[in-house]
C-alpha cells in the first residue's frame, strides 16, 4: 500500500475548546468539516477525565456523521472508550509500541518527531504517521524542542516513507511550501479555531493544498 492510500488526508484540525476563543468547539468542528477538514484530533490538555470523555463522545457524533476520522490526543483510555479512529502521542506519552499491544483496533497511531534519532526506532516503525513537531515555533504550544523548518521536512522526507503531518504556525501563506518540502498533510489549530469564519478558513486552506 502506498503512502497516499495509507493516510489519504490533507487537512487536519487539532481542536480544543480553549483555542476556539469563546465559540462552541462542536460548531467550529462542524463548520471546519464543511469547509474541507479531513480529520480532527481532540486535544484537551486541562480537562478532567469525565469532561474529556463527554466532549469526545459529542465530537464523535459529528465526525461519524461526516464519516471522517476522530483522533484523541494522548489518552489511550479515552480513545478506546469512545471508539475513536486513532490516537496521537509524543515522546512523553504512552509509546506507540504499547498502544499497539493494548489497542488492536487503532486505525491510526500518530507519533511526534522531535529528534532525527527517533526515526530509527520501533516506536516510529509501528506508527501510521509522523508529526513534524513543530515546523515553525508557535505560541499555541511552547514546550517544543526542534524547529524543523522547511529544511527539516526535506531531511525527514529523505529518511522515511511514513506519511508526514506538518504542524506549528501553519497558515494559508506557508502551507504550499511545506507540502513542496515533502509533507503529506497539514495540521492546524489557530488557522481554523482562531479564524473569524472557520468554514471559510478551512475552505481556503484546502483549496491551497489542492492547487
Ligand atoms: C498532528 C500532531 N502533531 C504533533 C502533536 C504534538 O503531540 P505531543 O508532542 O504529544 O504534544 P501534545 O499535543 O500532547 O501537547 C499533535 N498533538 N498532533
Ligand atoms: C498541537 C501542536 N503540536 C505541535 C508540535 O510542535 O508538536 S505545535 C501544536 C499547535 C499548533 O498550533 P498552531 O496551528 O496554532 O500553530
Ligand atoms: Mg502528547
Amino acid at each position: 500500500m502506498n503512502k497516499q492510500s495509507r493516510f489519504p488526508y490533507k487537512l487536519y484540525l487539532v481542536l480544543s475548546e480553549a483555542d476556539c476563543k469563546g465559540r462552541h468547539f462542536l460548531k467550529v468542528a462542524e463548520e471546519s468539516i464543511i469547509g474541507g477538514v479531513d480529520l480532527i484530533q481532540l486535544r484537551e490538555k486541562n480537562d478532567d477525565l469525565e469532561t474529556f470523555i463527554r466532549k469526545a463522545l459529542q465530537l464523535k457524533e459529528i465526525t461519524d456523521n461526516y464519516e471522517i476520522p476522530l483522533i484523541i490526543n494522548d489518552n489511550l483510555e479515552i480513545a478506546k472508550k469512545v471508539n475513536a479512529t486513532g490516537i496521537h502521542v509524543g515522546t512523553h506519552d504512552i509509546p506507540p509500541v504499547a498502544i499497539r499491544e493494548l489497542w488492536c483496533n487503532a486505525a491510526y497511531v500518530g507519533y511526534s518527531i522531535e529528534h532525527l534519532e527517533q526515526l530509527d526506532t520501533e516506536e516510529t516503525a509501528v506508527s501510521d504517521y509522523l508529526g513534524i513537531s513543530p515546523v515553525f515555533k508557535t505560541p499555541t504550544k511552547t514546550d517544543t524542542i526542534t524547529e524543523w523548518g522547511l529544511d527539516g521536512i526535506r531531511t525527514i522526507r529523505k529518511l522515511t516513507d511514513k506519511p508526514l503531518v506538518a504542524i506549528g504556525n501553519l497558515d494559508v501563506h506557508n502551507i504550499k511550501s511545506v507540502i513542496d518540502a515533502g509533507a503529506d498533510c497539514i495540521a492546524v489549530v489557530s488557522a481554523i479555531c482562531g479564524a473569524p469564519n472557520p468554514q471559510k478558513a478551512a475552505y481556503q486552506l484546502k483549496n491551497e493544498l489542492l492547487k
